[in-house]
Formats: C-alpha cells, sequence, structure tokens
C-alpha cells in the first residue's frame, strides 16, 4: 500500500452548480445575477419570474444539491475516502466565492470540481470555468492563497448517468394508461441553446452541425432507446427535442420546442408521448415548470397521453460514477493510465478543456482548462 490516499492529488471536491431562489424575495435578483449582460428580453425575466412565484419563489435545484452532497459524503465515506466534500453556486448562496475562502481557510489547495451539467456548451461548460476563474481572481485579489481547480470530465455518457435515466424511462413508461403503452413514442429533451452556441460546442474538430452538444445528446439518446428496446422488446420511434428557450425572437435556437413536437406527434395520430429530460442532471426549475406544467398542460388539452421519467438526481449510481470520475482523474493527474467508463459511440471526453473549446461571445478567462490563467 502506498501512504498516499486514492483521490491524491486532489484534498477537495466542490460540487458547482447554478443556484436558485430560495423564496419570493430572492427571485429578482437571482434572476439579475444570471442576465447581467446576457441580454435577454425584459418580457422573458419576468415570465421566468413567474414560473419561480408559482412554487412558492423556491427553486427545486438546492434541495436537490443538498441531497447530492449527502449521498456523495456517504458515498465517499462507505469507499474510505477521507475527500470533504464542498458547495458553490454560481448565481446564488452559498456562493462559489464564498465557498472558495472556506476551503483554503480549511487549508485545502488542489480542487476537483463536479458540475451539475453534464454535457458541452458555453453555458454548460465555459460559462462555470469563467466564474471559477473570477472566483479565483477574487481570492487573489484578496491576498489569499489560490487553489489550484481542476474539473470532471462531461459525464454525459458514463453508465451511472445514462443508466438511471435508461431505468426512468422505463418506470415512466409503465405510467402510462396499459392500453397506449405499446405505441407510445420517446421525446429527449435538453435545454435550447443559440444554434451558434451549440455550432461552436466542444473542442474544435467537433465544431458545425450543433457540434458537440448537439451529439452527445443524441448518443445518450440512442444509447436510452436501445437499453429500452432491449428491455421491452419494442422499437420505439424517438426525437431529440428542446426545451426553456429564452433569448431574442430573431436569433435561432435549437428545435423543435418540445410543445411544438407534442402538437405534431399528436397529428400523426401517436397514442402517447414518454419526456426524457436527459439534458437535466436534477429537476430544476426548467424540469417542474418547463415539463411538468407548461408541456404536460399542452398535452392535457391535445388530449394526449403523457409520462415525465425522472431525473438523475442523488441516484447511489450516480453518486457511485462519481467517486469513480474523482479516483479516475486523481490517477491520471499522477501520471497513470486509468480506466475510463463510458456507453454510447462517442467515447470517454478529454479531461482538460482544449483552446477553444465552447468559446463565449467575448472572450473572458476561464478557469480548469487548457486556457486557464490559473493552470
Ligand atoms: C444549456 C443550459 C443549461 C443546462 C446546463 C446547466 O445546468 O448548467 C442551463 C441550466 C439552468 N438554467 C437555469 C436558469 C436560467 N437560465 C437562464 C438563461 C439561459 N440558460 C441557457 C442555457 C442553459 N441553462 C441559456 C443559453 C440562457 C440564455 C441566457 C444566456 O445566454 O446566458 C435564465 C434567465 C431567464 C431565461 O432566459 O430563461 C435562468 C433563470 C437554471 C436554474 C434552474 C432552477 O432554478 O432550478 C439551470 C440549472
Ligand atoms: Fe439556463
Amino acid at each position: 500500500m502506498s501512504d498516499q490516499p486514492a483521490h491524491a492529488p486532489y484534498d477537495a471536491l466542490l460540487l458547482l452548480s447554478f443556484g436558485g431562489p430560495e423564496g419570493p424575495d430572492d427571485v429578482v435578483p437571482f434572476l439579475e445575477n444570471v442576465t447581467r449582460g446576457r441580454g435577454i428580453p425584459r418580457e422573458r425575466l419576468k415570465e421566468v419570474g413567474l414560473h419561480y412565484f408559482l412554487f412558492g419563489g423556491v427553486s427545486p435545484i438546492n434541495d436537490q444539491n443538498r441531497e447530492l452532497l449527502r449521498v456523495l459524503r456517504e458515498e465517499f465515506a462507505a469507499a474510505g475516502l477521507d475527500l470533504p466534500v464542498y458547495w458553490g453556486n454560481r448565481n446564488w448562496t452559498p456562493y462559489l466565492t464564498d465557498t472558495l475562502r472556506q476551503l483554503v481557510a480549511d487549508g485545502h489547495r488542489r480542487v476537483i470540481t463536479l458540475a451539475t451539467s453534464a454535457y458541452a456548451s458555453y453555458s454548460g461548460c465555459r460559462q462555470y470555468r469563467e466564474n471559477l476563474a473570477d472566483a479565483l481572481a477574487t481570492l487573489e485579489a484578496e491576498g489569499l492563497p489560490v487553489p489550484r481547480i481542476d474539473k470532471l470530465r462531461h459525464y454525459f455518457n458514463h453508465p451511472g448517468f445514462v443508466r438511471p435515466m435508461a431505468d426512468a424511462t422505463l418506470a415512466a413508461l409503465a405510467e402510462l394508461p396499459e392500453e397506449v403503452r405499446a405505441g407510445a413514442h420517446l421525446a429527449f429533451t435538453t435545454h435550447s441553446i443559440p444554434t451558434a452556441a451549440a455550432d461552436t460546442s466542444g473542442p474544435v474538430e467537433d465544431h458545425g452541425d450543433g457540434g458537440a452538444y448537439v451529439a452527445q445528446h443524441l448518443d445518450v439518446a440512442r444509447t436510452i432507446a436501445e437499453a429500452v428496446r432491449a428491455e421491452t422488446g419494442t422499437d420505439r420511434p424517438w426525437r431529440l427535442v428542446y426545451q426553456s428557450r429564452s433569448g431574442a425572437p430573431h436569433i435561432p435556437w435549437l428545435e423543435p420546442d418540445i410543445c411544438d413536437h407534442l402538437e405534431t406527434l399528436h397529428g400523426e395520430g401517436v397514442p402517447a408521448v414518454v419526456m426524457v429530460p436527459i439534458g437535466f442532471v436534477s429537476d430544476h426549475m426548467e424540469v417542474k415548470y418547463d415539463l411538468d406544467t407548461e408541456a404536460t398542460a399542452k398535452a392535457a388539452e391535445l388530449g394526449l397521453p403523457v409520462a415525465r421519467a425522472a431525473t438523475v438526481g442523488a441516484d447511489p449510481r450516480f453518486a457511485a460514477a462519481v467517486r469513480e470520475l474523482v479516483l479516475e482523474r486523481a490517477a491520471a493527474e499522477r501520471g497513470e493510465r486509468p480506466e475510463r467508463c463510458a456507453l454510447g459511440a462517442l467515447g470517454p471526453s478529454h479531461d482538460l478543456c482544449p483552446v477553444g473549446c465552447c468559446p463565449a461571445r467575448s472572450p473572458r478567462p476561464a478557469a480548469a482548462g487548457a486556457d486557464s490563467p490559473y493552470a
């Protein structure tokens, strides 16, 4: 036995998330944090504010993260790993910068990050890295130690992420009335983003035609559809569709929208649909409002039976996957060649986002990538 722990060189895990309001008074300041400098129409902001108010001003994302923290700590403890887990958000308390101040005060200097976003894209990856760089710049300006921060590879195709979603799809199918179940289609949904952002997502060689963002989602959708076929013996038609579009109407975003898709399927005589939110790690407001409220109301209006598959959330298989990913990356950082699990056709994603990966409209420093000023 070596005297180094299996997670060396890392001394802390950072759960990095989006953040969300915890009550009605938080909603407007939260939305201001999210949209600062993003050019989102006022009308859209009012509309999204209403989604939060409908749920008492409370985003589901915070409780989901508290639960994930709990299972991650249990998972590490059960594996005999003494790796402290911290939680910081980009847009609401506990803020990332405050968390990093605490983390360095506790003596940690080498951090591995789990972002609650599984796929490549500016919004789902580089923006998290930009916020890490901003937080590190603040610590540096305050004369505090600046920890070295890495980010886990994209885990969209890790079995610990995909298998719970495949099981959730089967469970949602079972919720449909029996007489429509056999003919049900699968609608895999993810966050729409501007087509220009999709086309430049991932490493430069993946750019064009939806980029890594669309390719990664299609790969997951195909893997789940295949798992469902293997389990049920029925080959179901499926499609990747989008939700939660924002931005100005004249800017093209990924389509079709889930609501339009439900209408199309209904028009074609499809008897039922299972909505599978593969783009969301847990029950975010996009799931609770855009799918469970809006799309479900649309389906009811059409008379189309729908069911929504559960998100991965704090599934123990996901917690185990995070442990594996941390140990995998730790081994790679020590110069070893660890085994890297991945389902589907794309293979394991890169450890380090290369230069030019998911570029911003106006370039800003980003940590935890090949272009990090804090390597
Ligand atoms: C790809 C993607 C993910 C998935 C990856 C990931 O999880 O990170 C994601 C997650 C989330 N997005 C969230 C909330 C919001 N996103 C907004 C705006 C935007 N999102 C975008 C993309 C994404 N967003 C984009 C291209 C915009 C337009 C503005 C811009 O270019 O920046 C706005 C402003 C209002 C609006 O325009 O809708 C809000 C309030 C929450 C919290 C939800 C909760 O409270 O449970 C979560 C998890
Ligand atoms: Fe968003």
